[in-house]
């Protein structure tokens, strides 16, 4: 098995008094797609965040390629080659499609995406790409935050609920895009509601229910019964 480029191990996360995350672990060989499932609440965002950098850990909670990242702030983390595609996209209303993309690409780091590539992924975006990015449909302003994520040529690609709200075909075509993008060599955690489509884009899974890890393994191999406990508790 290779090292994995990113590993997890006993994170735990606050609000406040409220602990949201119990333990959790959770590793990410390179090229793998790991899905992270469970309910409403479970702790799927808070996760996400705690690897960004917008909530802060114990260092060696989180270990990117071996080295502990846990304490590091987001900009830091972002400039190791982490972007998440957040919850609900934030994309700056104010500026064109392709500005939005050009902000994704500041970091300055080297790789394959560039804005012709992103074009080439989405390319309904290259002719959209005049346009304020919150005058096109919701499937499209996920491809924007997804071209966003990329353009910062990230070594593991995470995307929180990128289908919520959006109707089943224009789903599919964003999903059908994520091979092209791990294609390029990149890992990705992908957090999905829908259970069946997490299983059908990832080699593995890891099921969060109320903070904690109820549920790891491979896509293919859980069933239906197991992945029901582990999501709803009964
Ligand atoms: N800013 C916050 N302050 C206090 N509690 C929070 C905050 N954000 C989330 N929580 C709580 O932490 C827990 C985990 O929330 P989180 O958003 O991580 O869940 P989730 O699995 O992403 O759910 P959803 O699918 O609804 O986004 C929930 O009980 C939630 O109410």
């Amino acid at each position: 098995m290779p090292d994995p480029i990113i590993s997890i191990q006993g994170l735990d996360a606050h609000y406040g008094d409220f602990q949201a995350l119990y333990g959790v672990d959770l590793a990410v060989e390179p090229g793998q797609v790991v899905a992270v499932i469970g309910a409403n609440g479970a702790g799927k965002t808070t996760l996400m965040r705690s690897i960004s950098g917008l909530l802060k850990n114990k260092a060696d909670a989180i270990r990117w390629q071996g080295r502990p990242i846990g304490a590091l702030r987001a900009d830091q983390i972002a400039a190791l080659g982490i972007a998440l595609v957040p919850e609900g996209r934030l994309l700056f209303p104010s500026l064109s499609v392709e500005e939005n993309l050009i902000i994704g690409g500041q970091l300055g780091r080297k790789g394959p995406w560039n804005l012709a590539r992103i074009y080439q992924l989405f390319p309904i975006l290259q002719e959209r790409r005049n346009v304020p990015a919150t005058a096109l449909s919701g499937g499209q302003q996920q491809m924007v935050a997804i071209g966003r994520a990329l353009m910062s040529n990230p070594e593991l690609l995470m995307m929180d609920e990128i289908s919520l709200g959006l109707a089943p075909v224009v789903i599919k075509s964003i999903y059908e895009a994520l091979p092209d993008i791990v294609g390029e060599g990149l890992s990705a955690i992908v957090v999905e509601q829908d259970i069946a489509k997490a299983l059908s884009v990832s080699s593995h899974v890891v099921c969060l229910q109320e903070g904690r890890v109820s549920l790891t393994g491979g896509s293919g191999e859980l069933s239906r019964d197991e992945i029901s406990k582990a999501y709803f508790g009964v």
